[in-house]
């Protein structure tokens, strides 16, 4: 039997900052963040994204600044995505898979200044079609499975020769989890690492993402035949389970918030690394409540980042890492 009021009263533990902080069930380091970047053409460009106010793409000296200064941080990991200059996006995305690509070069680069911190990679070929799509199109318009993820399998190995700590597919194919480890397996590449955007929902959170590498325009349609829809949880845990039998090193939730119960249903059924992907609508939402003076931003933003790890995160990728780092540091 537990005591109960007067002679348990839970607010005695809450009385003093030295006591929450004794009684904190959770903790929230620059360790668990991941920090999203946009890499562009060019030499000391920085182009701000007007729907991710705050955020900018940057040129390569700039993307290895951004990588020095994580390193400073305490930012154990960064995550790459390329705006790809329009004359290179095709209907077959094959820039994707050119060694010197704008996404391959950024690689490289953070890799020799900052070889201590880890670099993600997107694999998915939306930044480099004219379609806006994560993968091939056929003629009625639909993205195909199986050539795509061939061409996926090529785009994670053009990555990991680059340098790529880990391969983040994207894309939602069937099967290209297992696919890409046995072409990574086949070339050497052992400790490159997957982390399977595994239950990724096809949403409405994406909008500045789109912009930030300029998709949003050349989308034709939406990305529902490969993106879950959002009415299903069920079917999230059988694409947790397949991605991990293929080989997922950790697997990803996105969105974060809205998709707390599921990241929650992952980490307990799996008990395997789960990250969120705090994603730029999330972003966007925050910034915009503070623009208008509805909300206080460093609050907001340790508290929305503390729910991941409550919910059984081992980290969450996140625009605000830098801003969440100095402050956990302050
Ligand atoms: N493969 C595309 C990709 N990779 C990450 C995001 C979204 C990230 C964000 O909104 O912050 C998207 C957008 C999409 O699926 O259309
Ligand atoms: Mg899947």
């Amino acid at each position: 039997m537990t005591a109960s009021y007067p002679a348990l009263r839970l607010r005695r533990t809450r009385a003093s900052q030295w006591s929450r902080r004794l009684h904190a069930e959770t903790v929230l380091t620059p360790a668990d963040l991941i920090w999203p970047l946009f890499v562009t053409e060019g030499q000391g460009v920085e182009e701000p994204i007007a729907s991710l106010p705050g955020v900018s793409r940057w040129s390569l000296d700039g993307i290895v600044a951004r990588a020095r200064e994580a390193a400073e941080l305490g930012i154990p990991c960064l995550a790459l995505f390329p705006n790809t200059p329009s004359q290179l996006r095709t209907d077959d995305g094959r820039e994707a898979l050119n060694p010197d690509n704008l996404m391959c070069r950024a690689i490289a680069a953070i890799k020799e200044a900052v070889p201590d911190i880890g670099v993600l990679t997107d694999v998915a070929l939306d930044p480099y079609t004219t379609h806006g799509h994560d993968g091939l199109v056929d003629a009625a318009g639909y993205v195909v499975n199986d050539r795509t993820a061939d061409a996926l399998v090529q785009q994670a190995l053009t990555q990991a020769r680059a340098g790529a700590d880990v391969i983040a597919p994207s894309d939602m194919m069937d099967g290209r989890v297992g696919m890409i480890r046995a072409a990574l397996e086949a070339e050497g590449f052992h400790n490159v690492q997957i982390m399977a955007y595994a239950a990724k929902y096809a949403s409405a959170f994406y909008g500045p993402f789109r912009d930030a590498v300029n998709t949003r325009g050349l989308l034709k349609g939406d990305k529902r035949t490969y993106q879950m829809d959002h009415a299903n949880a069920e079917e999230a845990l059988r694409e947790v389970a397949l991605d991990l039998a293929e080989g997922a090193d950790s697997v990803m939730v996105k969105p974060g918030l809205p998709y707390l119960d599921i990241i929650r249903r992952v980490k307990e059924e799996f008990r395997v690394p789960t990250f969120a992907y705090q994603v730029s609508g999330e972003y966007a939402m925050i910034e915009t409540a503070v623009a208008a003076g509805a909300a206080d931003r460093d609050a907001m933003v340790l508290e929305t980042l503390m729910a991941f790890k409550r919910a059984g995160c081992a980290g969450v990728l996140t625009y605000h890492a830098a801003h969440a780092a100095r402050l956990l540091n302050a």
